[in-house]
């Protein structure tokens, strides 16, 4: 506590044993100006064998050794930070503030509505008050399977989230919660258990019955006004704003089977037309800003990858620390969690896992108070998000919320927002440029992110020891090489263009941080060293050109550098 009695809602901690980091990086930088220094005083002169290779291997080393200390800025300055929620419940639980939550998807198939459903679900039930809770789920793939899918989910979430509740059901997601081994011995509790379960199954049949039918009944159409926005002309490349209000939070009768309050439930599918980009998920998630706006208007937006649920109840609340803490909290625009697969081990294959990066990487850009947008399991500021620039002393007021919901129907409210999804709504603004994610770019959250951070906000990586968010990640290796070709493209774009980290974001974000960024976003051109230290050596070796000193010749390579420097390029060639 300091004088003022001030208890801060977050602590940042320095990494343990950075001083040894640092120690043992400068031994091995060392190391690498000695290659470069071998490399140099023995390049084959003219006419000799292996020249061309010596000089590949020179260049392939130089960008290694660069690359290496890139990957090293963000190793130095690892920080940790640390949210006390109590502190945020006894100060704030009266007052906190709105959240809207968006979900992304995008295909039937590739992403079953009985997947997106358990993400859907795992969101509605996080330990906050459900009058401030909206979840907009976003269809680019105007899918009325999913459309039906949630209408079944906003069903089941009226047993769901009160047994979430009540038996502080972790994960939320009850695919993964009804995969786990439960301790059923209480038996009021087993009871509710097997009931849920049971409802939970039939719910999963029903949608995936329906997804292996490809259409709906007539009988199951009958069941809400919604369905009538799918007429023959509706196409998933094709189509007019869908916005359907499946569960009006603000509505008194809008109860779980307890009589508790619900969180508010919308499917969105924003209009596409052929004529028009529609600009991946960085359009879907434009459109799901303005269609919130129109609705629910939370200070805070949480997006997830319909693939990810939410794996901790709390997750909300423990952001809110970083944002609602009274002096560090006004410069922070967003949350990143990491992203976690509960797909695949620590031996993976295709080093999905991600462990540097999670661990250590993203933890050392915060550090810089840098930390790139992942995509997936962050937490932003509206206003920020929407474009605003960051002054010194800018308050933020967490429960001004327009109130637009009041006296307006359900059909008003939905007219509304579908005139902000409409394509044409875009035209001549500054959405995908100022405003909302940035267009034009493969990789739309690290560009965002790095254009927010260079309006001079500072983000923050949260990484607990609890997994906040968990997913799948690809496991075979086209699956991969797709995803893979995908971000590495979109990185390597963002490094060519106006965004390069080292002009846009020169005085802008600490140096160490730039270069962290370059890290990233020179992902792709590595590629082309590293195959090259694949082949060539092992082809030299093969026509018995020596690329590398012979092990006895490495014991007198410090004598002979020595006296090659000595005596100015003179002494005998070391091969
Ligand atoms: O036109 C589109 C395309 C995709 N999506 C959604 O965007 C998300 C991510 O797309 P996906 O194809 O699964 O990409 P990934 O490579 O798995 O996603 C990672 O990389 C993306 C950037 O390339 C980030 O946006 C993601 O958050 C991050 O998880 C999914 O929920 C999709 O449903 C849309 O809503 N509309
Ligand atoms: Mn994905």
């Amino acid at each position: 506590m300091t004088a003022n009695g001030y208890l801060p809602l977050f602590e940042t901690k320095p990494a343990k044993g950075r001083n040894a980091l640092k120690l043992f990086s400068l031994t091995i930088l060392l190391s690498i100006f000695l290659i470069w220094l071998y490399r140099l005083m023995y390049i084959p002169r003219k006419g000799e064998a292996g020249r061309y290779a010596w000089i590949g291997m020179f260049i392939s080393e130089v960008f290694f050794g660069l690359y290496w200390i890139m990957t090293q800025t963000v190793r130095w300055n690892v920080v940790h930070r640390y949210p006390f929620k109590d502190r945020l419940s006894s100060r704030y639980e009266d007052g906190l503030p709105g959240v809207d939550i968006f979900v992304c998807t995008a295909d039937p198939i590739l992403e079953p509505p009985s997947m997106v459903m358990n993400t859907v679900l795992s969101v509605m039930a996080y330990n906050y008050p459900p009058e401030k809770l909206s979840v907009y789920l976003s269809d680019d793939g105007c899918s009325e399977l999913t459309f039906y899918a949630l209408l079944e989910a906003s069903k089941f979430s009226k047993y769901w989230i009160p047994f979430c509740k009540k038996f502080a059901v972790e994960p939320s997601s009850p695919e993964a919660y009804f995969n786990l081994n439960i301790d059923l011995q209480d038996p009021v509790f087993a009871l509710e258990w097997g009931t849920i379960k049971k409802l939970y199954e039939d719910m999963k049949t029903r949608i995936v019955s329906a997804v292996e039918k490809g259409r709906l009944s007539d009988e199951i159409k009958g069941q809400h006004k919604g369905f009538s926005e799918w007429n023959s002309k509706v196409t998933n490349k094709d189509h007019q704003s869908i916005v359907q209000i499946l569960i009006e939070g603000w509505n008194s009768n809008a109860v779980d089977i307890d009589g508790n309050p619900l969180p508010t439930l919308i499917y969105v599918s924003r209009q596409k037309k052929p004529q028009y980009a529609h600009n991946f998920k960085a359009g879907a998630l434009n459109a799901l800003i303005r269609v919130s706006s129109e609705i629910s208007n939370a200070p805070i937006i949480l997006n997830v990858d319909c693939d990810m649920y939410s794996n901790d109840r709390d997750a909300i609340r423990n952001a809110l620390c970083f944002f609602m803490d009274e002096k560090q909290g006004q410069q922070i625009s967003y949350v990143q969690y990491p992203q976690s697969y509960e797909n695949i081990t620590n031996n993976d294959l295709y080093s999905n896992a991600g462990l540097v990066s999670f661990k250590i990487e993203l933890a050392g850009f915060d550090g810089y108070g840098t930390m790139p947008y992942i995509g997936t399991g962050c937490f932003h500021r509206r206003d920020i998000l929407c474009g605003r620039k960051y002054f010194e002393n800018c308050k933020v007021e967490w429960n001004v919320v327009k109130d637009k919901i009041k006296g307006r129907t359900i059909k008003e409210l939905e007219e509304a927002s579908k005139l902000v999804a409409n394509c044409s709504y875009e035209n001549g603004s500054q959405w995908g440029k100022e405003m909302g994610l940035v267009y034009g770019c493969l990789a739309e959250d690290m560009v965002t992110g790095l254009a927010i951070q260079c309006r001079g906000w500072k983000p923050v990586y949260y990484h607990p020891a609890k997994r906040a968010f968990r997913g799948v990640a690809p496991t075979t290796l086209d699956q991969h090489l797709v995803q893979f070709s995908r971000w590495t493209q979109g990185m390597f774009q963002i490094f060519l263009s106006k965004y390069c980290p080292l002009i846009y974001g020169h005085g802008k974000i600490k140096f160490g941080a730039q270069l962290g960024y370059c890290m990233y976003l020179l992902w792709a051109p590595v590629s082309l060293p590293t195959i090259y230290y694949v082949i060539i050596p092992a082809l030299c070796l093969l026509h018995g050109v020596p690329l590398f000193p012979k092990v006895c010749a490495l014991i007198s390579l410090r004598l002979h550098v020595g006296l090659k420097i000595d005596t100015k390029g003179s002494s005998k060639k070391l091969r």
